[in-house]
């Protein structure tokens, strides 16, 4: 478990100290991937930054597992960091070093004399990356998503138990953006490291996070599942995000449908309420009309989940809502 408890923070900056995190306290639970989104300067850097405290906090503590990183004296705090990998957006490789090299990096620098225990080290990480042909290769010979794989297998080498991800895809187009996600999925499941990413896009959050956190300047201002918190965003700046990884069009909102008969539903399905025939069966036993007017299935994480907007016509509609809340589907009325 990594915990903030009561932290603050703030920078000095021309005599004066300038907030840059309230106060907040914040668990994140072991082989979670924990995700922090925010727009730029809303603290996101450093609230990741905290965790390995590269910055201290103003005020508070950050305990990880039965460690309280605040208190430790600066030997053992870099022998703890040693336990904590991080990635970044413009990947930080060593231009003037081979991939293998930059692999090699933190081992040495964590006292590994052993070559033969190294270069194997080395290998079996670059396997693990996609990465065993371009060993030799130096930065400038890799493409982007490529180089972030070199970072992710730098990170791992001294095999820690959390990894730190600092807008790891930012730099990265779509299709390798989804690429570099689906390894950091598979790390976590099969090394059951605790991730923590920050971000600027919902969309990375749906792929890969199991919880998430909103920061809006300095405040986190909503947090949980993030199937909850993409399906029910409560906050306008969660809303926001949301809509940008889900236009709202496409999910029936903010389409003028005054002119369409009936009343308008939006329906969320989670999981395997998605597949089954829950609406055909509740419309038909309620004597209920439907006309779909916007739909879309997707995946959040490994959950599937379905949006539908509807125009609902009939006497029946209040009990066929009743039934549908009953078997576990979301029901916003869009209309009332
Ligand atoms: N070293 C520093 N000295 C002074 N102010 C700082 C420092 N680092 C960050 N800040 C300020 O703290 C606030 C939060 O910055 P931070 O970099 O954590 O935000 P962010 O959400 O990561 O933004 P971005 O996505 O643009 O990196 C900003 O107002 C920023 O100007």
């Amino acid at each position: 478990m990594i915990r903030f408890v009561d932290v603050h923070k703030s920078y000095r900056v021309d005599g004066k100290d300038v907030p840059a995190l309230e106060p907040f306290s914040l668990d994140i639970a072991d082989g979670d991937v924990f995700g922090i989104i925010g727009h730029s300067g809303a603290g996101k850097s450093t609230l990741i930054r905290l965790i390995n405290l590269l910055e201290r906090p103003s005020g508070g503590r950050i305990v990880i597992g039965d460690t309280d990183m605040t208190a430790l004296p600066e030997p053992e705090l870099r022998a703890a960091r040693q336990r904590i990998g991080m990635i970044f957006q413009h990947f930080n490789l060593l231009a003037s070093q081979t991939v293998a090299e930059n692999v090699a990096f933190p081992l040495r620098i964590a006292g590994e004399k052993d070559q033969t225990a190294i270069r194997s080290r080395v290998n079996e990480l670059l396997h693990r990356v996609g990465l065993s042909d371009h060993a030799n290769k130096y930065p400038s010979q890799l493409s982007g998503g490529q180089k972030q794989r070199v970072g992710i297998a730098r990170a791992l080498a001294n095999r820690p138990s959390i990894l730190l991800c600092d807008e790891a895809t930012s730099a990265l187009d779509p299709q390798t953006t989804a690429s570099v996600l689906d390894l950091l999925a598979e790390i976590n499941r099969e090394l059951k490291l605790t991730i923590v990413l920050i971000t600027h896009e919902m969309d990375v959050v749906r792929r890969v996070c199991d919880r998430v956190a909103v920061l809006d300047a300095g405040r986190i201002v909503e947090r949980g599942a993030v199937a909850d918190v993409f399906l029910r965003p409560t906050h306008a700046t969660t809303r926001r995000f949301v809509s940008e990884a889900l236009p709202e069009e496409e999910a029936g909102a903010n389409v003028p449908y005054q002119h369409v008969p009936g009343r308008i539903m939006r329906l969320s399905f989670r999981g395997e309420a998605t597949w089954s025939p829950t609406l055909g069966r509740i419309t038909r036993e309620t004597g209920v009309d439907f006309n779909i007017l916007a739909g879309r299935i997707d995946r959040i994480k490994d959950l599937p989940y379905g949006q539908l907007t509807l125009a609902m016509q009939g006497a029946g509609v209040d009990a066929a809502l009743k039934a549908l809340r009953e078997a576990g589907i979301d029901v916003e009325e869009l209309t009332r």
